[in-house]
């Protein structure tokens, strides 16, 4: 269940759209995402009862569709909106915190090596997201990109964690990422700045479910 929802995992805030977010959000979901993450970062971020609404309207349509609503880094936006889960990073609150605070919605947690991994799931967590990958345009604080061999290295000694892979992801890497031993792509840009993201996300969804389809056999 779990790595099928993070086959083509969405990541957006305001900052991230050309156009309004609802709309991205929208296609996005008609191209066929299977995880959706509230991720309000940067500059002109939106905070406070903005934020709060933004996040609202992003939910509601992903209930609408059946798509897992996870928010990024803020534990008390995801409880207030009783949001499906959320996901935090090496330098947020601490994991096994955010376990306690949330009960049994899904946890999501970065990670960037073997060891990172390992901690994630005893803070019982549901996922992890191991990048960047590759150079990423979209997060002005990312580490240096960990390549396809991390992804392989993980898997090698972790079988069975569900892993999403993230960073510089796009429609050509995708396949070489699952076959890396992924069981997803979470992307910003690859979607966000295409021209047409219906179209583009469809794109996405089929290389990597091709790709899923590839190794099970
Ligand atoms: C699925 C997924 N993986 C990794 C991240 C990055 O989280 P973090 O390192 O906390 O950085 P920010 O996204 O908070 O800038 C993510 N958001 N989602
Ligand atoms: C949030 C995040 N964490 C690691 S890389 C990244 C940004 C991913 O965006 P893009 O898909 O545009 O590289
Ligand atoms: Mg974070």
């Amino acid at each position: 269940m779990m790595k099928h929802m993070l086959s083509l995992y969405f990541i957006m805030g305001s900052g991230d759209c050309t156009r309004d977010p609802l709309t991205v959000l929208d296609e996005a979901i008609q191209g066929g995402i299977t995880m959706f993450q509230f991720r309000e970062k940067g500059k002109k971020a939106l905070t406070g009862l903005e934020k709060y609404r933004l996040a609202e309207k992003l939910f509601e349509r992903c209930k609408d569709h059946n798509i897992p609503f996870i928010v990024n880094d803020d534990v008390d936006l995801a409880l207030a909106l009783q949001a499906d889960g959320v996901h935090v990073g090496q330098d947020d609150e601490e994991a096994a915190r955010v376990r306690d605070r949330i009960g049994d919605k899904y946890l999501g947690v970065s990670v960037h090596n073997l060891a990172e991994v390992r901690q994630a799931l005893a803070a019982h967590a549901d996922y992890v997201g191991l990048g960047p990958i590759f150079p990423t345009v979209s997060k002005d604080d990312a580490k240096q990109a960990c390549g396809l061999a991390m992804i392989e290295h993980i898997r090698t000694y972790e079988k069975h964690v569900p892993l999403v892979a993230i960073g510089g992801i796009t429609e050509q890497t995708a396949r070489q990422v699952i076959e890396a031993g992924a069981d997803g792509i979470a992307v910003i840009s690859a979607i966000c700045r295409a021209e047409h993201i219906c179209e583009q996300t469809k794109r996405l969804y089929e290389t990597v479910m091709h790709a899923k389809r590839r190794g099970d056999g």
